[in-house]
């Protein structure tokens, strides 16, 4: 038995931090994604071609950082007594006493110290997993297409595709196995799915806002306020250049940065980010307000540079920008094009608006500049659909 699942990544167009702290944030999908294949042992033995079974074992394998986990089913009963004894279908959150445990059980895999930053994935994992499934024996591969840790969703997308792969085989999720190609959930499922990533990202991020696993698991373009999301009908063909600075950070150090800064400034901070809930207001607006065919994309592009300009003035000063992103800034102003940092900041990636009638010579010397400055950078496609699953039928 073998299914698939996968997530896309996402930006932030607007609202990273202040969401966290209850403020109007908007983002949407991109068509870069992370995958999950969750396979339980044959019981005829017959091997697949990604894995050698071992029927008494929890293995989990993540491609992009060649790492192999492998636990056995007696270690984790012993660790974990409780798992899986409440339904899938009750999301529950880590307490401190299954997080301990689960700590030691990452722990004794000896994660080299270079790629420490996965343990809180792997906890993750072993969470979702073992609430969802129990002590089943199963392999779980993971594969990505999004830069891990750069600010467009990795944590949220890993944690979606895992929720989604490993629901697919419950009661919670009635789903046609015989079905072939991507299917998508219907709204309970998604909800459920949703649920549980958010367990996962607690994991990930310590305090997230739900924006990243949301926009992940629903996909297109949403804004979400308070655990709240809007789903945004827009005919607005926003184009965004994504520049990674390759300068590597982390969201929950960043995030626990910005509730430091509260704790020391609750006034100001509370004006900045009833600001930043005014912008991403303002930018929900003009997205929904484009018709098809609007003569008026130009002046509402206009003022969605501007609002990024605002914002990306109003991340720094929550703290969150870096030097590189400055130079992405400074590059891309040169070309009159607006810039803002996406996600947790602190490094990782900057998106700069690529206005409709802007040359493709304008475009490709912006991306010749930032590259020479030794920054990636790709154009995604934005608002694709949200999670969906595959199920492998077996030869
Ligand atoms: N494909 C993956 N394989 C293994 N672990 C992953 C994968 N994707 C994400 N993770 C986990 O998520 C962590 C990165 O999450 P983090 O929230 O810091 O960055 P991000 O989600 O890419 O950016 P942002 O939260 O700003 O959008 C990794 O260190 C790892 O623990
Ligand atoms: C920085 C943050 O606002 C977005 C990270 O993509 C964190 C969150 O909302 O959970
Ligand atoms: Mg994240």
């Amino acid at each position: 038995m073998e299914v698939k699942a996968r997530a896309p990544g996402k930006i932030i167009l607007s609202g990273e931090h202040a969401v966290v702290h209850g403020s109007t944030a908007v983002a949407a999908s991109i068509d870069k994604y992370t995958y999950a294949y969750l396979r339980f042992p044959t019981p005829s033995g017959i091997l697949s071609s990604f894995i050698v079974d071992n029927d008494d074992a929890l293995k989990l394998q993540l491609k992009d950082l060649s790492l192999e986990f492998s636990w056995s089913i007696s270690r984790i009963k012993g660790a974990l007594p409780e798992s899986g004894s409440l339904p899938s279908s009750t999301p529950a959150s880590c307490s401190v006493e299954s997080a301990k445990s689960i700590a030691a059980l990452v722990d004794e895999q000896n994660i080299p110290e270079a790629k420490i930053g996965v343990a809180s994935g792997v906890s993750a994992f072993l969470w979702l997993y073992l609430s969802i499934q129990g002590f089943k024996p199963a392999t779980v591969v993971i594969t990505s297409e999004l830069p891990l840790g750069s600010g467009l969703g990795s944590s949220a997308a890993f944690c979606v595709a895992l929720a989604a792969a490993l629901l697919a085989f419950t009661d919670s999720v009635g789903l046609d196995m015989n079905q072939q190609g991507w299917l998508l959930f219907g709204e309970k499922e998604l909800e459920l799915v949703n649920k549980w990533a958010f367990e996962g990202e607690k994991i990930i991020h310590g305090k997230p806002s739900g924006i990243d696993n949301t926009v992940s698991t629903y996909g297109n373009m949403i804004s979400f306020k308070s655990g709240n999301l809007t789903r945004l009908e827009s005919n607005l063909p926003l184009k965004m250049l994504i520049t990674n600075t390759r300068v590597g950070r982390n969201t929950k150090a960043l995030v626990a940065g910005v509730s430091e800064r509260t704790l020391r400034h609750p006034d100001a901070m509370a004006f900045v980010f009833s600001a930043v809930d005014s912008i991403s207001k303002e930018l929900t607006t003009i997205i929904q307000s484009c018709a098809p065919d609007d003569l008026s994309v130009t002046e509402k592009e206009e003022k969605i540079a501007e609002l990024m300009e605002m914002n990306q003035g109003l991340l720094q000063s929550l703290g969150v920008s870096h030097a590189a992103i400055e130079t992405v800034l400074r590059t891309t102003l040169k070309y009159r094009l607006a810039s803002k940092l996406t996600g947790a900041g602190g490094g990782g990636c900057v998106l700069t608006l690529l206005p409709t009638f802007l040359s493709g010579t304008v475009v490709d010397k912006v991306i010749n500049e930032l590259e020479s400055n030794g920054f990636q950078c790709f154009i995604a496609g934005i608002g694709v659909k949200g999670a969906e699953i595959s199920f492998v039928v077996s030869s």
